[in-house]
């Protein structure tokens, strides 16, 4: 605003010519001077000069806006706030509508729980066409540590929309619209993350996945909590990313065991920790997401995976719409399916466990490994 030129903001022709023969070319110029500099220099009269500086000022500064126009706004940008729909009844539910764009949607869970699977179905409904229910856009898919199956997306699709994937030329197409990208190290993510804006904006992407935050930092936390978030600059750019560029994130976090350094740091603690055994005792858990707190912050939406008594349950453990609900469900040939709609009310350490009971029974698929 600061910038406008002045001979492009309607003053009179004559007062204007004055000011670029004095080399006052921007508001910006005019307004840094006082009303008796102007004077001088411009050799006008009082009531010239006022009247100029008004004119300027009124033009520039951004005008107040109403509380009315404020919400109005709001609402016709509400399209742009919208919802990538998981196809899970009961989870779009919960979180009014599904993955929101804008912000991050995190999913932790124990190894081979299902995050892959379920990432992979995020991807292509991503990918559908809208008359499908989808995006019709491009993904990227930031695969760490090497388990994106390509066959397993198309079983997925195929099974899941077979009026499209077994239509000739569509599974091509629509596997042709995910796009792959293996870093080899943190910092080759580092560097290519500060340019994905482009890639984002030149790919129509509509859906980031990055598949798993947590292994790009392995290691550096098995010698206890790090004293500086190796993924400090990470998390803040991802978050402005989504918010920037509109679209759903969906990171996946692993988990670990809990250590007692972590629950009592400090002496007032101790009872804490006491109480965490208890909890883990009576809950069966003794895990936590991989990446802490500053991590967890960052995150809009949590969503944990996790077996209880050899059931998967899928929990929204984390939400600013949804109270914190569990769904029992599997996972098919088509990918993550709820065996109930109906979400069960959490409460308590509940809400944040993250449990592997039964983990080993669920997880051995006999089936053919897809790669
Ligand atoms: N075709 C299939 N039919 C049924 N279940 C399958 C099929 N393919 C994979 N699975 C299930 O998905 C599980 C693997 O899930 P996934 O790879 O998503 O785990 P994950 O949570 O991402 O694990 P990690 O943290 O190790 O990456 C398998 O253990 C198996 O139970």
């Amino acid at each position: 605003m600061a910038n406008k030129l002045i001979r492009e903001i309607g003053l009179p022709k004559s007062i204007a010519n004055i000011f670029a023969a004095r080399n006052i070319v921007t508001a910006k110029d005019a307004l840094s001077l006082t009303e008796f500099e102007l004077m001088e220099l411009l050799d006008v009269g009082w009531a010239e000069v006022t009247s100029a500086v008004a004119h300027i000022s009124a033009i520039v500064c951004p005008p107040y806006q109403s509380a009315l126009s404020l919400m109005e706004q709001r609402v016709q940008n509400e399209h742009l706030a919208g919802h990538l729909p998981t196809r899970l009844k009961g989870l779009d539910e919960a979180l009014c509508g599904g993955i929101p764009f804008g912000v991050l949607t995190e999913l932790v869970g124990p190894a081979g729980i299902g995050k892959t699977q379920f990432c992979l179905k995020l991807s292509l409904l991503a990918s559908l066409p809208s008359s499908y229910g989808g995006l019709d856009g491009h993904v990227i898919y930031i695969d760490v540590e090497s388990k994106f199956s390509s066959r397993r997306l198309i079983e997925i699709g195929a099974k899941s929309f077979p009026e499209i994937f077994l239509t000739k030329g569509m599974a091509q197409k629509m596997s042709g619209r995910i796009l792959v990208w293996r870093p080899a190290s943190l910092s080759e993510f580092t560097e290519r993350l500060q340019q994905i804006k482009v890639s984002l904006h030149r790919n129509e992407v509509k859906l980031l996945v990055i598949d798993s935050m947590a292994a790009l930092v392995s290691g550096e936390y098995e010698q206890g909590i790090p004293r500086q978030h190796p993924l400090g600059w990470h998390v803040s750019f991802i978050k402005s990313l989504a918010e920037f560029s509109r679209i759903p994130i969906v990171v996946t976090n692993q988990v670990r065991s809990q250590s007692r350094d972590e629950a009592c740091q400090f002496s007032f603690q101790v009872q804490r920790w006491k109480e965490t055994k208890e909890d883990q005792a009576r809950y069966g858990s003794h895990l936590v997401a991989a990446l802490g707190v500053h991590w967890a912050h960052a995150v809009t939406i949590r969503l944990v995976l996790e077996a209880k008594s050899g059931q998967r349950f899928l929990k929204v453990s984390k939400s600013p719409i949804s109270p914190p609900l569990a769904f029992p469900f599997d996972i098919t040939a088509s990918g993550m399916s709820l065996l109930s709609d109906d979400g069960i009310d959490l409460t308590g350490p509940d809400i944040n466990a993250i449990r592997s009971q039964g983990h080993s029974d669920i997880i051995n698929f006999t089936g053919e490994s897809l790669q």
